[in-house]
């Protein structure tokens, strides 16, 4: 387990990390989420000792990772795969690592097999890809058989293969009872592997809670509705937040449970062809809650944050406009 209590630091003016506490338990994948400059590298950085905190403590399985015996063993981390001297070979790197830890060299043959290197094992590390960069160093973090994993961003540079490798192996050492923290940009990815998430903002804690709790309290939930009678139906969802139109026959509800829709459409003799309560996605959620505490944000991104932001925006639009809905409706 992480244990992470009051942790700040501190470079200069900027404040990187405030006062973070979070618990990284076992047993679970631990999205660990943020805009870019949050502090997210910053915290890992000091779980894992490479940056001294200011105040507060962070700790692995209750001891600071410097006081640590045998590290590797206490608990594996990918943050920086360049960090391989390019004359090195795989095999050779991962055995510099194992002897300092007293692993036995056998498991420097199982980590290589197990992230795809084998057949690449004798070769310069500075010849790799970034994607075999990366398994290189996932495999350096599996290297100690550790009960904690700590993964910065380690879906960059894979290829769609690899992406799936990785969702397998997180959820895999979490089914074995490990603790798996792991940071992504990728929500589409991160919303199919991670249990619980942690999410950060200018340094701070901002939500701590499972992904299904996530999604639901940081995104209005929407209801898909079909009506063969669609200009009644509208004007029956008068009460609802927000209604726009998707396709000649259907609509977007926010506001309005599916029950409440059902029975205003009951109670007006509007018939009814679909009601379909819709699931948010991590990525809309995410935008939405982190939306005041982004550091960096585009001209484009102020109006809308996503391509899926930027349809929604016009078709609000049009469905302020019916000559223009009706135009789009008929396409
Ligand atoms: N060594 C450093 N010296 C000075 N400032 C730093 C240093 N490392 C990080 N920072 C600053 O601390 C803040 C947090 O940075 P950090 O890299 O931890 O964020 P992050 O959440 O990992 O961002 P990203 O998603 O872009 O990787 C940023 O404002 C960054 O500029």
């Amino acid at each position: 387990m992480i244990d992470v209590r009051g942790l700040t630091k501190r470079y200069g003016d900027v404040l990187a990390v405030d006062g973070l506490t979070f618990a990284v338990r076992p047993g679970e994948v631990t999205g660990f989420l943020g805009p870019n400059g949050a502090g997210k590298s910053t915290t890992l950085r000091m779980i894992l000792g490479l940056d001294a905190a200011n105040s507060g403590t962070a700790t692995v399985n209750g001891r600071p990772y410097a006081e640590q015996p045998a590290p590797l063993k206490a608990v594996g981390a990918l943050l920086d795969p360049g960090a391989v001297l390019p004359s090195r070979t795989a095999y050779h790197h991962l055995l510099g690592l194992a002897a300092g830890n007293g692993i036995p060299r056998g498991r420097v043959d199982d980590v290589l097999a197990e992230v795809g290197l084998e057949n690449v094992g004798r070769r310069r590390a500075g010849t790799f890809s970034l994607g075999m960069r990366q398994r290189l160093g996932i495999a350096a973090a599996l290297l100690g058989d550790p009960p904690v994993l700590v993964f910065d961003e380690p879906l960059n540079g894979l290829d769609p293969e690899g992406i799936v490798w990785i969702r397998s192996l997180m959820r895999r050492m979490a089914a074995e009872g490990r603790a798996v923290l792991m940071s992504s940009h990728l929500m589409s990815e991160m919303e199919l592997t991670a249990d619980h998430l942690i999410v950060i903002g200018r340094g701070r804690l901002i939500a701590d809670m499972t992904m299904k709790a996530f999604i639901e309290a940081h995104s209005d939930r929407e209801v898909l509705v079909r009506s063969p009678q669609i200009t009644e139906l509208r004007r029956m969802l008068a009460t609802a937040v927000n209604v726009r139109t998707d396709g000649p026959d259907g609509l977007l509800v926010t506001g309005l449970e599916p029950a409440e829709i059902g029975a205003l459409a009951a109670a007006g003799d509007v018939e009814l062809h679909e009601l379909t309560a819709r699931q948010v996605s991590l990525e809309q959620a995410f935008m939405d809650l982190t939306r005041d505490a982004q550091e960096f944000r585009t001209e484009r991104a102020e109006t809308a944050e996503t391509p899926e932001k930027a349809e929604k925006a016009e078709r609000l639009e049009s469905a302020e406009k019916p000559d223009k809905a009706e135009t789009e409706a008929g396409r």
